[in-house]
């Protein structure tokens, strides 16, 4: 079987590799965008794919293309970002198959993803050519990528009418990015004011975590950027381990950190939902647990 992955970062290539190593490949292709460094011994083959200036990765749809016919995959296997859910639909609509997105696991070539924020499981078969968008943690860590990581590269194809670039400014980040952390922090509504957001911050520099929340404290409170909330609609994470603090545990939180390592949790509510999926919890008071914890580390 051959697989061929498409990943901006090298970190979800690896993944993406391994997890089409654990399907069964025989013959794993990737393509690599620009200068993009690729762990070794990744993928049998990496197609070397130089973006021209001032054009966006959304334009290498004809080139991506291109690669599928040279490479004719089983199966592609894609990181669910922005760019690669671009090129991932225009793929399926060239090779005349459909992409199925936010697969969580996979079993033979039936995809679940979650349905309804959360409340069902969805599965579905892929059409001719199975195009997946796998979500991190998908195929747990039990796989290893590998191969000879033999370079070709792939020259680019004019896609016709083309997305340019006119302007990029990177926006100010604090902390750590989350997809990377080995620990992450969650903040909850038990944080009752924006300036106790600052003792989960003491915890954060003690364990080198990425401070992260539930959806209300992005999107409802905005105490913390949106791109830091975890669950359904928001990040999906796989760290080492995850903190999850003063928040109830509800499902479209916790499915965006159920592929932790390990999860602790403090709540003051003993019945809280997030004690039926933690491996440690500590029932008390946000207020009084996270400043001893931050003394004692
Ligand atoms: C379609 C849909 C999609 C959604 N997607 C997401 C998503 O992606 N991510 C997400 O997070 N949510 C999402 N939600 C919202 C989700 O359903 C919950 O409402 C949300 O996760 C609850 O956030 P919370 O746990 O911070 O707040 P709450 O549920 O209000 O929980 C607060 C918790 O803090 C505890 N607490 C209070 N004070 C203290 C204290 N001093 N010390 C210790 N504990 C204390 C309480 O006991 C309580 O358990 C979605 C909802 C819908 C309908």
């Amino acid at each position: 079987m051959k697989v061929l992955v498409l990943a901006e970062r090298p970190g979800a290539a690896e993944e993406l590799c391994a997890g089409a190593r654990a399907m069964g490949a025989d013959e794993v292709a990737l393509v690599a965008f620009g200068d993009m460094e690729m762990p070794p011994s990744c993928a049998d083959l990496i197609y070397r794919v130089t973006v021209p200036e001032g054009l966006s990765l959304d334009n290498a749809t004809a080139t991506v293309n291109a690669i599928f016919d040279h490479v004719r995959p089983d199966v592609v296997l894609v990181e669910p970002t922005r760019h690669m859910r671009i090129l991932a639909g225009a793929l399926a609509f060239h090779g005349g198959t459909s992409a199925i997105a936010d697969v969580m696991e996979l079993d033979g070539d039936v995809a679940s993803s979650m349905y309804y924020g959360g409340a069902a499981i969805l599965k579905r078969k892929p059409g001719k050519t199975a195009i997946y968008l796998m979500q991190p943690g998908a195929f747990g860590d039990s796989v290893a990528a590998s191969g000879a990581n033999q370079e070709e590269p792939f020259a680019w194809v004019d896609p016709g009418a083309t997305v340019k670039v006119l302007s990029s400014e990177p926006i100010e980040k604090s902390g750590v990015d989350l997809q990377k952390a080995d620990v992450v922090v969650a903040a909850g509504r038990g944080f009752g004011l924006e300036s106790d957001l600052d003792m989960a911050r003491a915890l954060c520099d003690k364990l080198e975590a990425g401070l992260g929340c539930t959806r209300p404290l992005a999107e409802d409170m905005k105490w913390l950027p949106r791109e830091t909330y975890i669950g359904v609609s928001g990040l999906m994470l796989a760290p080492k381990v995850y903190v999850a603090a003063g928040l109830s545990g509800q499902m479209q939180h916790m499915v965006g950190c159920d592929r932790a390592g390990t999860i602790f949790a403090i709540n003051k509510d003993a019945d809280a939902a997030v004690f039926d999926q933690c491996d440690y919890g500590i029932v008390g008071d946000i207020q009084t647990v996270l400043p001893l914890l931050v003394n004692e580390l």
